[in-house]
């Protein structure tokens, strides 16, 4: 059942954010918070994307047929991943869309009420039951967590040589004419002295990165700045990047630097160009018409630049792909994978060294008529126990990339979560 909710209308969505466990997707302040779990589905392997999606619907066609289900969604990169692809339906979801805010609720048959203020009543309490809970049970961290005496900052399963040395053999194979562009990531971890304040960095990225995307699914969490396809009453849209200039690097005092340094800049197009060929060509089967900028802009982030593209389509009116459908259609992108894909794909498993999980999948929200967003979950990291975050992030390679500027693009990309946990 679902309530006009007048307590999250004139306020930011950001202010339920109070507690960790909490299902998150926020972008300027709008958006959706998911609270309680009332069904979760996971899978692995290659019928990842499948297993959800028939359990989602297995789900649908049980439900009443006026019943608006919403669920987050976060599926890992590879099939080879080891790590659990998740789908979430939460018991209360607070869900705000220009300016006004609705609550919904999945009622459990045993809850008594005589009539709608009575149910109102209920499911406010039951929201502020919800809201306290602080329970990082649901991240299923194990009891053991040895306490490091201060913050620190690591490397994880990548070190600075060997990311470099990877992206040397990937502009080798670049060179060779195998590949046209491979996009290689790595990881960081963070071990905090005080429990990783889930709820308190989602709430700083929200403020800082207004016009990312910020997700928070079951221990991964971040701000992404690009959209893999929204698909929201006919329309889809995505947000391409590939492309970046990290801001500390401008020189203050000129304003056309950024760009000069990426619209006027060959090997930045050619790394963009790519990336919107992967999405649009993926995307065109499934789309009665579709848009796309003849040139791309700047994007620009509080920590980094990016060339953007943004892309428009409409669905056909006939059975359209849900938007875990099209996810499912345009993962992985080349601005998170390469150019060819399966061809990039294996050389992301052989030369990475890591298991990417989460990291780089598609993450976000679906509802019950075939709507959602997916961003790919880039700018955050995987909260692998109470006091330890891995963090990660990628650089698209093409031929004329040089590993140390890659090397230090990667960590500009940690930047934003490097301050919202203040390391
Ligand atoms: C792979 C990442 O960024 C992608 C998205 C935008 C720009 C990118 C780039 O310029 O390399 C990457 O393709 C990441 O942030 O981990």
């Amino acid at each position: 059942m679902s309530f006009d909710f007048a307590p999250a209308a004139h306020v930011p969505l950001d202010d339920f954010l109070t507690t960790d466990s909490a299902l998150v997707w926020l972008r300027h302040s709008e958006g959706m918070v998911g609270f309680g779990e009332a069904f979760s589905v996971s899978a692995t392997g290659e019928h990842r994307f499948e297993v959800l999606r028939t359990r989602w619907r297995e789900l649908l066609d049980a439900a009443a047929p006026e019943a608006e289900l919403f669920a987050f969604v976060a599926v890992a990169f590879s099939s080879a991943s080891e790590h659990e692809s998740r789908l979430v339906v939460p018991e209360m979801v607070i869900r705000k869309v220009g300016g006004e805010a609705q609550l919904f609720w999945i009622r459990s048959e045993d809850v008594p009420a005589e009539s709608e203020t009575d149910l109102y009543h209920l499911a406010r309490s039951r929201l502020a039951e919800l809201q306290e809970d602080s329970a990082p049970g649901h991240l299923g961290f194990p009891d053991v967590d040895p306490l490091p005496a201060e913050d620190r900052l690591t490397v994880g399963q990548v070190n600075d040589e060997q990311y470099k040395a990877a992206i040397t053999s990937g502009i080798e194979l670049i060179e060779s004419g195998e590949l046209t562009k491979l996009v290689l990531a790595r990881d960081a971890v963070a071990e905090l002295a005080q429990p990783v304040q889930i709820a308190r960095v989602l709430k700083e990225l929200s403020l800082r990165y207004r016009d990312c995307w910020t997700y928070s699914m079951r221990g991964l969490i971040g701000a992404t700045p690009e959209m893999l396809i929204q698909v929201i009453n006919g329309t889809a849209r995505a947000r391409v990047l590939a492309g970046t200039l990290d801001r500390k690097l401008a020189p203050g005092s000129d304003p056309d630097y950024a760009k000069r340094a990426l619209t006027d800049n060959e090997k930045q197009r050619h790394e963009h160009q790519l990336a919107i060929d992967s999405l649009t060509t993926q995307l065109r089967p499934y789309v009665t018409h579709m848009d796309a900028h003849a040139e791309p802009f700047v994007l620009e982030l509080p920590n980094v630049w990016h060339l953007a593209s943004d892309v428009t389509a409409i669905m056909p009116a006939e059975n359209p792909p849900s938007a875990l459908d099209l996810a499912e259609i345009l993962h992985p992108t080349a601005a998170v994978c390469g150019t060819p894909t399966v061809r990039a794909a294996q050389e992301i498993l052989r030369l990475e060294g890591m298991d990417r999980g989460r990291y780089a999948g598609p993450v976000g929200w679906i509802d019950s008529h075939g709507n959602g967003e997916f961003g790919i979950a880039l700018r955050g990291g995987i909260v692998e126990s109470e006091h330890r975050i891995r963090l990660f992030a990628g650089c698209g390679i093409v031929g004329a990339s040089d590993p140390e500027s890659e090397l230090a693009e990667s960590w500009a990309k940690m930047r934003p979560m490097k301050q919202a946990l203040s390391l």
